[in-house]
């Protein structure tokens, strides 16, 4: 769908010494990433773009479905379509998913419609509408972030039905923990110093469950599991391993008992101190304790902690839903690329990664390069943000700013000043109502996730507070955004090349070396395979970062070599609800639009 703009090809060129500015607003991802992986054709071959990003698809597609977190959108492909099959609901169509269903040459198509009683204009006028200039990456952020007031309004959840989403309110204890003295190990509950004189008609003793015990008279012992109530008098639990029992004995004031049995500490053990081994009731809690603060994320360990505290259901804050169109009539949901078509890399891809960052996905949608299946699509969804990839540019079937033409939905950031994603934007659709418009290469569409739908989803799901400033020092005084994924910054192993006027988001891993980002090779706007392996992306500034220089980290949600995950979704258990792919297929199909068939995944 891209206007490809010929003419421009220098991407083996170095942008130091070849990129000239016009060039560079086109074409500096590629050239830049085929000058630092060194995977291009060399400098001064004149390739083009398709040199250049060919190089990496071809060796990049084969590690798209490894994320594996609940991904149930892509049920066209070989390799998650037998674990969606269980939990998909309600697919609309019976047809291969392969995204045939499109006529072949959108422009062909879409020109017969450029008078449709749709309204919009034919796309060679779009071209001729004045082109805003591009926000700043930080304030672009900032614009996402405070695009929403604020959370959505909270719900009380069964608890299991909580896990992922962040507590509306502070969790405050409802009861003592342990809400009685409790015996830590099986032994004997002794009262006094030893020795003993063990009660002969207690039986196993006193067990976990039981209600309170009868007191224990000093110089007693009584039988205690794990986990029982102490009885009144107690003043210590002399574990099972460490007593000796006898028949024979006396107690401390040497007064012999008929019959009765005689505990005692076993050799090389020391007293019994007082309190050993009971946990004192109110230990870890007191009735009221914050347990948890508001905005606290619904772990799994949140859940056994709530249930132990006593809570049977938790007030959270509801994943915000979101809907994604995929556009493309290029686009192939299965097997080979072939014919000039490609593979849809995002489709698989957003889903789970939209449920990371705290969204309920209802559908992910294929929609052919037509302006009214779009619009169709984007005026009938239920979500509060409609995610669309793809046609965001000015090309012949880039659909997505003349479709929020028609709709009246003003863009509230389109265009940022971010390599790779620049044509990303922001609109709203209507009261809670917003759209994001990813582009259609794949790291910039990650770009623009990052950028514009991680901080709006990070406000509506309460998972930040709208304004925490955050500031980063650097060569340049821009300020961070205040919404930054968790972050911190990391010295570069090795410099990275600034943009001119733009910030560049670079994907890194922060294993290679610990403690510093290492920038990843295969970064080019259409290449996933370096994004694939990366633990986040650094926040490159205008200009440039050298080696050793700090750079911030936006991290991604599945990093394992980074501490704070306040942005983690739960992949949980396939089948779950509420999990994306449980929700993915239900995407109401429009009727008589020329939606895919099976385009509801
Ligand atoms: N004349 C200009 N052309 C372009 C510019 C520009 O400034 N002037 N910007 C370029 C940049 S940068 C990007 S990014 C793209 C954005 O274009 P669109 O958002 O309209 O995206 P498309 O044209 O639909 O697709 C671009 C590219 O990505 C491929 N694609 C799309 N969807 C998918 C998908 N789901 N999975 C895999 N690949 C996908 C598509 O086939 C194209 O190759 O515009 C540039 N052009
Ligand atoms: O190259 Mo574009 O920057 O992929 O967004």
């Amino acid at each position: 769908m891209t206007d490809t703009g010929a003419g421009h090809g220098t991407a083996g060129h170095h942008p130091d010494h070849e990129v000239h500015v016009d060039r560079v607003d086109l074409e500096f991802d590629d050239a830049l990433a085929i000058a630092n992986d060194g995977s291009g054709t060399g400098n001064g071959t004149g390739t083009g773009n398709g040199t250049g990003t060919s190089t990496g698809n071809g060796t990049g597609t084969s590690t798209g479905n490894g994320i594996g977190t609940g991904n149930g959108t892509d049920t066209s492909t070989g390799a998650s379509s037998s674990r969606s099959a269980g939990r998909g609901r309600g697919v609309g169509s019976s047809r291969s998913a392969d995204g045939d269903g499109c006529p072949p040459g959108g422009e062909v198509d879409t020109g017969s419609r450029a008078n449709s009683p749709s309204g919009d204009p034919a796309p060679s006028d779009h071209r001729r509408h004045h082109r805003p200039a591009p926000t700043p990456w930080p304030e672009a952020r900032d614009v996402a972030a405070r695009a929403v007031g604020g959370p959505l309004p909270s719900v009380v959840r069964a608890l299991g039905a909580a896990v992922g989403e962040v507590l509306a309110e502070p969790v405050l204890a409802l009861t003592d923990l342990p809400s009685f003295d409790t015996s830590a190990m099986d032994g004997w509950a002794v009262a006094g110093p030893g020795p003993w004189r063990i009660a002969a008609d207690t039986g196993g003793g006193i067990l976990a469950g039981h209600n309170e015990p009868a007191p224990l008279p000093d110089g007693r012992a009584v039988r205690i599991a794990t986990g029982a109530r102490v009885p009144p008098g107690t003043t210590g639990v002399l574990r099972s391993e460490h007593g000796e029992v006898s028949e024979r004995g006396h107690g401390r004031d040497g007064a012999e008992a008929a019959g009765a049995a005689w505990l005692r500490v076993g050799p090389d053990r020391g007293p019994v101190a007082p309190g050993q081994d009971i946990r004192p009731r109110g230990q870890e809690c007191r009735s009221g304790d914050r347990l948890l603060p508001a905005g606290a994320l619904v772990t799994p360990a949140v859940l056994g902690l709530a249930a132990a505290a006593g809570f049977d259901e938790l007030s959270t804050v509801p994943r915000p839903r979101v809907e994604i169109l995929v556009l493309g009539d290029e686009l192939l949901r299965a097997g080979l690329p072939r014919d000039g078509r490609i593979r849809d890399a995002l489709g698989p891809m957003l889903g789970p990664w939209l449920y990371a960052l705290g969204a309920e996905v209802l559908a992910t949608r294929h929609l052919c390069d037509d302006p009214d299946a779009l619009h169709a699509a984007v005026t009938a969804s239920a979500a509060e943000l409609v995610v669309t990839t793809g046609g965001t540019a000015h090309g012949p079937v880039d659909h997505v700013h003349p479709v929020l033409r028609r709709i009246g939905a003003p863009l509230l950031v389109d265009g940022v000043a971010v390599r790779p994603g620049h044509p990303m934007l922001l609109a709203r659709l209507g009261p809670g109502r917003h759209l994001v418009g990813l582009p259609g290469n794949p790291l910039a569409a990650v770009s623009g996730l990052l950028t514009l739908a991680e901080p709006l989803l990070r406000v509506l799901s309460g998972r930040a507070p709208a304004a925490t400033a955050r500031r980063q020092r650097h060569r340049t005084p821009t300020a961070l955004p205040s919404t930054a994924l968790p972050s911190t910054a990391f010295p570069l192993t090795e410099a990275v090349q600034g943009h001119p006027y733009d910030t560049r988001l670079v994907p890194v891993s922060l294993a290679e070396d610990p403690g510093r980002a290492a920038p990843l090779r295969f970064t080019g706007p259409a290449m996933l395979r370096g994004v694939a392996t990366a633990d986040g992306l650094a926040v490159v500034l205008p200009g440039g970062a050298g080696r050793g220089d700090r750079v911030e980290v936006l991290r991604l949600p599945w990093s394992r070599t980074t501490l704070p995950v306040g942005a983690h979704g739960f992949p949980g258990p396939l089948g779950t609800p509420g999990l994306p792919g449980s929700t993915g297929s239900t995407g109401s199909r429009l009727p008589g639009s020329p939606e895919m068939p099976g385009g509801a995944l």
